[in-house]
């Protein structure tokens, strides 16, 4: 491995400095090189390469809005016999705590980037240079990303939509559920989506959507903070909700107070929100059992029932 980090990377150094850090899905471990610090994360499945590319894309599109700090995404090697690593900037962080308000205000303008990119294009005006080697995001009216992002390891379809709603609930709800039945063949859970499908259009009757640049994967496990600012990573972004961002963020805690109000000081809270949220961590629930097995079956099933009464 380290001989085929040398010659990838092209350094002479390659020192472990002593800093591990593995998550749920991969190992990591941060090196010393002739050109600084990095992160390596090394997964030995066979979706592993595809998993990285799309953390690679999301971290690219989140570095090019300018908005809050993620590590700078370096490249993805394959491994011999199977799998990938990930080499990225290595970032100094602590837990999330001075600066919350910030990663608030910081989170809103990532996903107001898009509009605000449609707003300058509309007054005709130039788009802002974002520095040596960094090309624009161009913006999109649709829900979608270029690539594929797995939110954890199973891969997300990203293909592009014009409608969110078809969006989320083809390609993230049912989609999970297609996981669910092959699996376990859930009766339970067959008869509670057929029945909530139809409920779905009255939790959008009151919102407008416009696609937003999402992290994608916002718990409390992927943020965190050094002096300067607050840090995210590991993201699993594509165009979509705002909303659909704090779903994740609600279900295991992590969040302060402030960096709620300083969120929503920014992007309001729409009329039909807190369902709207629920619907939301469905996706989560749903993904945690297909990832962890049966013990999130009954608050996947918990939350369909909630959101039919
Ligand atoms: N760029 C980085 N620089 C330094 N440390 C990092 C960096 N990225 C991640 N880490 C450390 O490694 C840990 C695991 O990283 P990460 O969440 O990306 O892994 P993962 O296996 O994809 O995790 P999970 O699915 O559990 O969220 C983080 O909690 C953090 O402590």
């Amino acid at each position: 491995m380290e001989s085929l980090l040398k010659k990838e990377l092209n350094t002479s150094t390659l020192k472990t400095t002593g800093h591990a850090g593995g998550g749920c899905i991969s190992e990591g471990q941060t090196y010393e090189t002739d050109h600084g610090r990095v992160f390596v994360k090394i997964n030995h499945k066979n979706e592993a390469r595809k998993m990285f590319d799309g953390e690679l894309a999301s971290l690219d599109a989140i570095l090019k809005t300018n908005t809050v700090k993620v590590p700078k995404p370096i490249k993805v090697i394959d491994v011999s016999p199977g799998g990938a690593a990930f080499v990225m900037e290595h970032l100094d962080m602590r837990s999330l705590h001075r600066h919350s308000a910030k990663l608030g205000e910081q989170l809103a303008d990532l996903h107001l980037h898009n509009l605000r990119l449609k707003q300058t294009l509309q007054k005709g005006e130039q788009t802002v240079g974002q520095g040596p080697g960094q090309s624009q995001l161009q913006h999109t009216d649709k829900f979608g990303f270029h690539t594929v992002t797995c939110c954890g390891f199973i891969p997300q379809v990203n293909d592009w939509h014009s409608d969110w709603v078809a969006f989320f609930t083809q390609h993230r709800i049912q989609h999970q559920l297609d996981l669910i039945e092959k699996d376990y063949g859930d009766q339970q859970a067959r008869e509670l989506w057929s029945e909530l499908q139809l409920r779905i259009p009255e939790l959008f009757q009151d919102v407008e959507v416009v696609p937003a640049l999402l992290h994608g994967d916002l718990w409390g496990g992927n943020v965190a903070e050094n002096e300067a600012g607050p840090i995210i990573f590991d993201p699993a972004s594509f165009y979509g909700h705002s909303e659909f961002e704090l779903a994740i963020a609600g279900m295991f805690g992590g969040f302060s107070g402030s960096f709620y109000s300083a969120y929503h000081k920014v992007i309001p809270k729409a009329p039909g929100f807190d369902k709207r949220l629920k619907f939301y961590q469905l996706f989560h629930y749903l993904n945690h059992w297909n990832h962890f097995g049966t013990g999130y079956r009954g608050s996947s099933l918990g939350v369909m029932r909630s959101l039919l009464k």
